[in-house]
């Protein structure tokens, strides 16, 4: 039943996908011949991983890796561990990546990976097995100028660094460029762990200017309390907002004069969760997401606000910090709501920003400041807020089918140039 849950909301995302990209097509001339190249994968890689479990029992679980367009660049996109995950997902986050990249104006094309497998179920040598043996799998297409890992969800600078000592022991040489979100000692930059939290803040903030919505005092709610969430909720609450509510898989808390977001970041880091923090009321993931609040920031994972809740959300502005959290018939109900929705090609886009500071400064081996990281970091979001703002006026379209228009214009531009080889 799980299995079926899982597999039923990766196709989900899939479909919203596809689908995104044909509504934003429908405002461009595009060649048809091109958008049907656009909406396919280029390369799809299935393998198993054989692990010993420490037991000494063999179990072989199974990994993907996607590459969906690799025109502007080499491909660029995060890893997951998680029980759910599919080969449709990888598709799906493939192409965001693809178009992530493209609507921040940063010379990648899109990729993904995932594994299929619990990781809180596994011991840390085992998922040290697991990872190695997975990046052996993978190694046939990765490379610093192929395709090039990062975190995502339930993999952290730990995962990278064994996938780039990996990656390193078969060249013989060390290979930083090959992942980002390293640990900094390995060559990671400064300031990649919170990039997308911080990016995403940086577009609320241009969205709250842009509609006039003061952020001191401002309520927020926030799904998902981890790498992207966690950080979120501690900016936004230094530029003065009120968090309200946070989550995770065990359940919501409320506090409606703001919760104290150290302390709950120091509670979950005790406990494992945000449930059952002391100095707050119990919440369900449902009420979370249809709270009385001025911004919603669903940071947890894909498909979470569908047409059966969609009627219910109340904040004005909401920021997608997760990947496809908001189904395509979803986001069509919060427009007409008149909510300003900031999609995830655009909100969550600093993690990859950063991850490409990272790699220009390993391929130069020169690094920055964090003070450095975070200016170009702004700058960035800013401006490519600022354009999809400004063509969603002009075209009176939703920021998402802006943002989609911004990507596949520079992509099919990309794509027209280099030519079909036949
Ligand atoms: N980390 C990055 O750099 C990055 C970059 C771009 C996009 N994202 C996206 O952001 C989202 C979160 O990624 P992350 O890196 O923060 O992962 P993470 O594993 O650090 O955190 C995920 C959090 O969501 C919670 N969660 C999972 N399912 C939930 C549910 N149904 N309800 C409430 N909470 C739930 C988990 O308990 C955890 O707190 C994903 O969609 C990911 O693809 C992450």
């Amino acid at each position: 039943m799980e299995e079926k849950k899982g597999s039923q909301k990766s196709n989900e995302l899939l479909r919203s996908t596809l689908l995104q990209v044909e509504r934003a097509a429908a405002h461009l001339s595009l060649d048809a011949g091109i958008l049907k190249l656009l909406q396919e994968p280029k390369r799809c890689l299935t393998v198993s991983i054989p692990i010993r479990r420490d037991d000494g029992s063999l179990e072989i679980f199974q990994g993907y890796r996607v590459q969906h367009n690799l025109a502007r660049g080499p491909a660029k996109g995060g890893i997951r561990f998680h029980q759910d995950a599919t080969l449709e997902e990888v598709i799906a986050l493939a192409a965001l990546m693809t178009w992530k990249c493209a609507v921040v104006n940063i010379p990648y094309g899109g990729a993904k990976g995932a594994i299929v497998c619990n990781p809180k179920e596994l011991s840390l040598a085992e998922l040290e097995r697991l990872t190695r043996r997975y990046t052996m799998e993978i190694s046939l297409i990765i490379g610093p100028e192929k395709d090039i890992p990062a975190p995502d969800v339930n993999t952290n600078p730990q995962v990278m660094a064994w996938i780039m000592d990996t990656y390193s022991m078969q060249l013989g040489y060390s290979v930083p460029a090959v992942v980002t979100g390293k640990p900094i000692e390995l060559g990671g930059s400064l300031g990649r762990n919170e990039a997308t939290g911080t990016g995403c803040v940086y577009t609320i903030e241009e969205a709250a200017s842009h509609t006039g919505l003061e952020l001191k005092g401002a309520s927020v709610a926030i799904q998902g309390f981890g790498n992207a969430g966690s950080v979120a909720a501690t900016y936004l609450g230094d530029l003065g907002c009120r968090v309200v509510a946070v989550s995770d898989t065990q359940g919501g808390i409320f506090n409606t004069d703001g919760l104290n977001i150290a302390s709950v970041k120091e509670f979950k880091t005790r406990t494992g969760t945000v449930a059952g923090y002391p100095d707050a009321t119990p919440l369900t993931q449902e009420e979370l997401l249809t709270l009385e609040c001025d911004i919603l920031v669903p940071a947890a994972l894909e498909n979470q606000i569908t047409v059966t809740n969609a009627s219910g959300v109340k904040a004005k502005i909401v920021a997608e910090a997760a990947n496809g959290p908001v189904s395509v018939e979803a986001d069509e109900v919060l427009y007409q709501k008149g909510i300003l929705v900031i999609p995830d090609i655009l909100a969550n886009a600093g993690g990859v920003v950063v991850s490409y500071f990272e790699w220009v400064q390993g391929i130069q081996h020169f690094f920055w400041s964090q003070d450095e990281v975070n200016r170009e970091l702004r700058q960035r979001m800013v401006s490519s807020f600022r354009d999809v703002y400004e063509l969603a006026r002009r075209e009176q379209v939703s920021l998402r089918t802006a943002a989609y228009m911004i990507a596949l214009s520079r992509v099919e531009k990309a794509v027209s140039l280099r030519g079909i080889f036949v």
